[in-house]
């Protein structure tokens, strides 16, 4: 695709000053910067929010599969919290990614050949949304952070915000109950979509793209904000991760990438292919593909990326969670045995599920890397939400995906339900292990009793 063709991060969007309003209306924003206004690049931003989207791929090309290299066998471990420390603190500078369709504004797409830093950095865990507070910056390997309860209201309000996945420095604190994530073009367009869409129960409030610093921000419903000290896990859909326009594009144009390598090489070390530990360095789709194939994403259709707990402990080594057990075993750890919590879970899946079904969004889009963000806390509220769609592509018209066969080359399923149903499937087993486990210490109580 030529590059005028993909989409742009937020400095396309370029300058400060301006809310592009609900229904695509530029206002200004009455701040100090308001000099700096540059209308002509919000009007821009307004025309895209305007317009249908144009598919950002018109004709997926029959190629020929790509192979996934084994995996070696090699050492191959959980990274461990005495790997990550020390081991963080290195730039946290971001170029473009090289073969990227970021699902945000901070990794625009751009060319194979562009470069990345060694560092590139995800943020994992808590962070501290910008403007919020101004303490120290967690780096996204330490694997386990901890708070200290009780805070006064304001600094447990501050601290409770969490970004378990995506990319650091993505997100900044907003008005009151709100969010800014930084703009890309694409999930702004899905945004508008979804204003008319059967999924928009399920999707964060979508307040419009604004300008922050300088830069342009979608502002969202914060998920977070109607919870107290909130329990978050955040699973990825899908059998596949990556666009097809991504592997073409690293076919035509391969570029190993060294930051990809070492996150492999962390993970096992047997990971990379001779050859890719001669170049140090693997492409993104063969990351992303090897990413896939370690965790549960091709043999359940999810994976789990990440989970916070009440306390502060925030977990996002779940790189090698895979197995069905280990799953159900997760998420019994999540929920601490708290059946209402599953059922809740469930129903709200299940009407997910439903939605999904009725949704015209759904059916036109190739949904990759969105991820189902469950939350729920201590009085029993419980909620699911379907975030990120920075790589959620429309198809070309007329063209629509069932989400639950099997994904070739070219006919662009990303197995979103089949995901969906394993999911609920896996809830099930929790449930069931949970009320079995409860009657068994009822009986043993009753037994005991006697
Ligand atoms: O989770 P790890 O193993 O760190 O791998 C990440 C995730 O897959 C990111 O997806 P997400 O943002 O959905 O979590 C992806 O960003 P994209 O969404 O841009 O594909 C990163 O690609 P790069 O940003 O190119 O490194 C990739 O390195
Ligand atoms: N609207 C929201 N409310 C609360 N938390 C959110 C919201 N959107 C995202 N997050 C948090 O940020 C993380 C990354 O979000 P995501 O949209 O996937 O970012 P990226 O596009 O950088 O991958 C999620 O795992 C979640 O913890």
């Amino acid at each position: 695709m030529p590059k005028e063709c993909r989409r742009k991060s937020s400095k396309d969007f370029g300058f400060p000053g301006a809310v592009l309003s609900d229904g695509g209306r530029v206002e200004r924003r009455a701040a100090g910067r308001s000099s700096q206004i540059c209308a002509e690049v919000f009007q821009k931003a307004a025309l895209v929010a305007a317009q249908p989207a144009a598919p950002a791929l018109m004709h997926a090309p029959m190629v020929p599969q790509v192979t996934i290299t084994p995996e070696g066998g090699g050492c191959s471990r959980e990274i461990q919290q005495e790997d990550m420390d020390g081991n963080g603190d290195g730039i946290l500078r971001r170029k473009l990614s090289n073969s990227s369709i970021s699902s945000t504004g901070s990794s625009a797409v751009e060319s194979e050949d562009d470069l990345l830093s060694d560092t590139e950095s995800k943020s994992k865990g808590l962070v501290t949304l910008d403007h919020l507070v101004n303490t120290e910056r967690k780096p996204w390997r330490k694997i386990k952070t901890y708070i200290r309860w009780p805070f006064n209201a304001s600094q447990k309000k501050k601290l409770s915000w969490v970004q378990l996945a995506g990319h650091k420095g993505n997100f900044k604190a907003a008005d009151e109950g709100t969010i800014l994530k930084k703009l890309s073009e694409n999930e702004m367009q899905c945004f508008e979509k979804l204003r008319d869409d059967a999924l928009l129960p399920f999707v964060p409030g979508y307040h419009g793209v604004v300008e922050n610093d300088g830069e342009a921000f979608l502002q969202m419903t914060d998920l977070l904000a109607n919870f107290d000290q909130p329990n978050v896990m955040d699973c990825k859909m899908g059998v596949r991760t990556y666009l097809e326009e991504e592997l073409v594009r690293a076919r035509e144009r391969p570029k190993p990438r060294e930051d990809l390598y070492k996150k492999m090489v962390e993970v096992d070390n047997g990971g990379p292919t001779p050859e890719e530990h001669v170049q140090q360095g693997v492409t993104k789709p063969r990351y992303m593909q090897w990413r896939e194939s370690m965790s549960s994403t091709n043999t359940l259709g999810f994976r789990i990326e990440g989970i916070k707990k009440y306390d502060g402990t925030c977990r996002t080594d779940f790189k090698k969670t895979r197995s069905k057990q280990d799953v159900i075993q997760v998420f019994k750890d999540f929920v601490e045995g708290d059946a209402n919590i599953i059922k809740s879970y469930m129903l709200r899946l299940k009407e997910i599920r439903q939605a999904l079904q009725t949704s015209e969004f759904f059916k036109q889009h190739e949904v990759i890397g969105s991820s189902l963000l469950f939350i729920h806390d201590h009085t029993g509220h419980a909620q699911i939400w379907i975030i990120d769609f920075g790589k959620t592509t429309a198809l070309p018209d007329g063209q629509t995906l069932s989400h639950n066969v099997p994904w070739q080359e070219g006919n662009r399923e990303d197995g979103y339900l089949w995901g969906l149903d394993n999911l609920i499937l896996m809830l099930e087993a929790v449930c069931n292990e949970e009320t079995t486990e409860n009657s068994l210490t009822t009986d043993t109580h009753t037994a005991s009793d006697l």
